[in-house]
């Protein structure tokens, strides 16, 4: 008997699609799949990671051991669950792939970890939405390979003990700090994505054109990668954008004046933040006249949940330099005035540290 769990993660909600620019219809989770990178070879930048992952499972192949558990982590898009195929790739071992929500009872788990062969990879996607009940059970697996399960019931129940076989769990979180403290140090290996540079997003790009036979001028593949808000997912799905208009307003050659044009069109602005970081920027800088202002009330004025805000928008504004998280609240950088075409008040008298 066998379970087949690939593909048994939900599609991200709603919000999350929006903000990731242009929605996802099937068709276009399916080349998102064909664009994705099947060795460490090919996948691009996150050197730190990668060169880590590289010699921990070089070492694992010549003992012939699982690998060390691995926690990844970082903002949506970042390339998560590629990195998971690619590392059960590069093990030759099978993968199988779950995710926090969708396991709601122990015996979910159970049937998960007791099918896993030698040195299999467990894929657990948002795994910090893990129940509690699940997660106990994952303890003594992560540890020693073994699982307690309960069996009969009332009176008569009782607990056996079943060996598992050696495996790797790969978990993957947008956010670190929201996992418990036990699960977090059973993990040997962590790794936290970063955004991508324009340099590391364009020969992404460059790559995915030429998978999609669709011809790229250099400096048309840097305008999109300038404008992908630091992240993979949103260089394709830009990318398919582009590609469709210069098919039909050009003659299929993607050019930067059509790359141009088209994220014009496409309501992406220079800087490569879309609506919603505007909508997010305008709302600390004119209604609370740049903050510090609340999570909550920022979520309640923008119509967008707290947690997207918090996992998806926020990080790449800060990275930039165009926000502050602090304990009273977010504070509007400098820039983000400057942005908006604003002159921020007391501009002059140096209230502001530039960014
Ligand atoms: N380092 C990389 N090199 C080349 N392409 C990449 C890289 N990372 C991600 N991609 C591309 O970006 C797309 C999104 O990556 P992936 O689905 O792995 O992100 P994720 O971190 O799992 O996101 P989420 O948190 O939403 O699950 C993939 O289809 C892949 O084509
Ligand atoms: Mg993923």
């Amino acid at each position: 008997m066998s379970i087949h769990t690939d593909d048994f993660a939900p599609a991200p909600p709603a919000a999350l699609r929006t903000v990731s620019a242009a929605a996802a219809s099937p068709q276009e989770e399916a080349l998102e799949r064909a664009l994705r990178p099947k060795l460490l070879d090919e996948y691009v930048g996150q050197t730190k990671a990668r060169e880590q992952l590289e010699i921990f499972i070089k070492a694992a192949g010549k003992r012939a051991e699982a690998l060390d558990h691995v926690l990844l982590f970082g903002p949506p898009g970042l390339g998560k669950t590629t990195l998971s195929h690619i590392i059960a790739h590069e093990l030759g071992v099978n993968l199988r792939q779950t995710s926090g929500p969708v396991l709601e009872k122990p015996k979910d788990l159970a049937a998960l970890l007791t099918n896993l062969e030698r040195n299999d990879v467990l894929f657990i996607d948002e795994i910090h939405r893990l129940s509690p009940v699940v997660e106990e059970i994952l303890y003594p697996a992560l540890e020693d390979y073994q699982i307690d399960i309960m069996i009969g019931e009332g009176p008569a129940a009782r607990s056996i003990k079943l060996d598992l076989q050696p495996f790797t769990l790969v978990g993957a979180t947008t956010r670190a700090g929201m996992l418990t403290n036990p699960l977090r140090d059973r993990f040997g290996i962590v790794a936290r994505l970063e955004f991508y540079t324009p340099q590391e997003l364009s020969r992404i790009v460059t790559r995915s054109s030429g998978l999609m036979s669709a011809p790229i001028d250099q400096d048309a593949s840097m305008e999109i990668a300038r404008r992908s808000r630091g992240t993979p997912r949103i260089a394709n799905r830009l990318l398919r954008r582009v590609r469709d208009y210069a098919d039909v307003k050009g003659d299929g050659r993607i050019t930067q004046d059509i790359a141009q044009r088209a994220l014009a069109m496409l309501d992406v602005d220079p800087q490569g933040f879309d609506v919603m970081d505007r909508k997010l920027l305008e709302a600390v800088v004119q209604r609370f006249d740049g903050g510090p202002v609340g999570l909550d009330t920022i979520a309640a004025n923008i119509g967008e949940e707290a947690d997207t805000i918090e996992d998806v928008i926020e990080p790449y504004l800060i990275q930039q330099g165009f926000l502050q998280r602090t304990p009273r609240g977010r504070v509007a950088t400098l820039a983000a005035w400057r942005h908006l075409g604003l002159q921020p008040p007391g501009a002059a008298g140096g209230l502001f540290e530039s960014a």
